[in-house]
């Protein structure tokens, strides 16, 4: 019975409707359509062709993977300590290795005009033959990344499992301080660098090449500020494929026992969106080194001794004077600048005054949730910019948007 009415209905839509205004209650048509158990036309709302599924997904919201999270490589903990293994896959010509200078990962940009878009930079990936000098330096740090995911086996072919009986690839992550040029001299493609601005540029990679370099870069980084043993000052070594450092003086402390100065470091920081009390506002600030017009979720490294409930708390009032009262966890994302654990949550407000610690947030600001929906779907006619989408700042925004949050 809905066949003509809903081919109508997806001809307004494509035509002249617009999805993305509220009413008095700031509910969209979708909230309405949903609240009534018109399922049908929810439905409709939420899948037309312009990506209208991805903003209004509704209460199924599937749950969401953010930039750096995608796990490509099985990490195999267990073959860190097998130096055998670790050996004979250093020199297997299948093996791949990325090279980083000072942090930065070797990439080639597929597109030469500058193009800011995700994927249009690679890692480059080199063979054992073409790095295995660099591996005897001293100064050089090798990390074991893990193993290819193998991609679904019970799909492939009779020729493919033969293929898939030989193990997939391992991965390696080398950082060297040998001179940058005379490194990209070493790559056969064209068009490659280290990127300067990790912050900015490490964001053009691929979600699956996005994710490898979560892991490396972070305990690349941490072997680069922890040379030395936090313990006793002494010399250290490197071990376990480099997921450790043990002290190289037999009577430091931190040989008896297992002490977390020994594995990499991960700090963990909350990032919150605070809605208003009235449910129809969220909390957005800025700090003196965003863009012009960008505003962002609030954010603080959780303290020692301290929940993530009462790090929300504790850094929203410090930043902005507005006091925060229930806390959900959303979704979290890994930060590789160098190590951070961003830990998205929802948040609400049990005051609503903004006083802002100057020294750390230049303007913190309610915007109206119809502001915030033209700023992610309508780019120019916004008022505001908010954050790129590979941030879990703008994933936690766009969360809020797509919860029937008064209904
Ligand atoms: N992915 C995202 O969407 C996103 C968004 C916002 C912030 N971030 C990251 O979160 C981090 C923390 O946010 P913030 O700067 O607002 O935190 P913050 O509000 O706690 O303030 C930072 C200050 O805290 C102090 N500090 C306490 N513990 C620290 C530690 N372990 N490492 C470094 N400084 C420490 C330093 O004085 C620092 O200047 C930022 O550095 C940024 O990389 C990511
Ligand atoms: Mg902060
Ligand atoms: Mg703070
Ligand atoms: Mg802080
Ligand atoms: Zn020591």
């Amino acid at each position: 019975m809905f066949t003509s009415e809903s081919n109508l209905f997806l001809v307004f839509l494509s035509f002249s409707c617009d999805k993305f205004s509220v009413n008095s209650s700031s509910q969209t048509a979708y909230d309405i359509a949903k609240f009534w158990g018109h399922r049908h036309i929810a439905g409709l709302l939420g899948r037309a062709a312009d990506g209208c599924e991805r903003i209004l997904p509704g209460a199924d919201l599937h749950p969401h993977e953010n930039y750096f999270s995608r796990e490509t490589l099985d990490r195999q903990s267990g073959k860190r300590t097998d130096k055998v293994w670790l050996e004979a896959k250093q020199s297997d010509s299948e093996t791949v290795y990325l090279l980083f200078s000072n942090l930065s990962p070797m990439v080639r940009t597929q597109q030469e005009d500058g193009s800011e878009a995700q994927g249009d930079m690679k890692l480059c990936r080199f063979r054992y033959e073409e790095v295995k000098d660099l591996l005897l330096k001293p100064s050089t740090v090798t990390i074991f990344l893990g193993i290819e995911k193998t991609k679904n086996p019970s799909s492939s072919s009779s020729s493919e499992k033969t293929e898939s009986l030989s193990e997939p690839p391992v991965w390696f992550a080398i950082n060297t301080d040998e001179d940058a040029a005379a490194l990209l001299e070493r790559c056969r493609e064209k068009n490659c660098s280290f990127p300067r601005s990790p912050n900015r540029d490490l964001l053009k990679l691929s979600e699956e090449e996005a994710g490898v370099v979560a892991q490396a870069r972070s305990v690349l980084a941490w072997h680069s500020r922890y040379s030395f043993c936090p313990t006793c000052g002494g010399a250290t070594k490197m071990e376990e494929g480099g997921y450790k450092r043990s002290c190289l003086n037999s009577e430091c402390r931190s040989l008896q026992g297992v002490h977390n100065t020994c594995y990499p470091r991960v700090d963990p920081v909350v990032i919150m969106l605070v809605i208003h009390p009235d449910g129809n506002q969220c909390l957005l600030g800025r700090k003196k080194v965003f863009p012009v017009g960008m505003f962002s979720c609030l954010a603080g490294f959780v303290e020692p001794g301290e929940t993530l409930e009462e790090a929300v708390r504790r850094e929203t009032e410090e930043e902005s004077g507005v006091k925060v009262g229930p806390v959900q966890y959303v979704s979290c994302q890994p930060w590789p600048m160098p190590s951070n654990l961003m830990i998205g949550c929802l948040a609400v407000a049990v005051s609503t005054d903004i006083k802002v610690d100057e020294n750390e947030i230049e303007e913190a600001r309610w915007f109206p949730r119809q502001q915030v929906i033209d700023s992610l779907f309508r780019g120019d006619r916004s008022v505001f910019v908010i954050p790129p989408r590979q941030t879990i700042a703008h994933q936690l925004i766009r969360h809020w948007i797509c919860m029937n949050s008064n209904l």
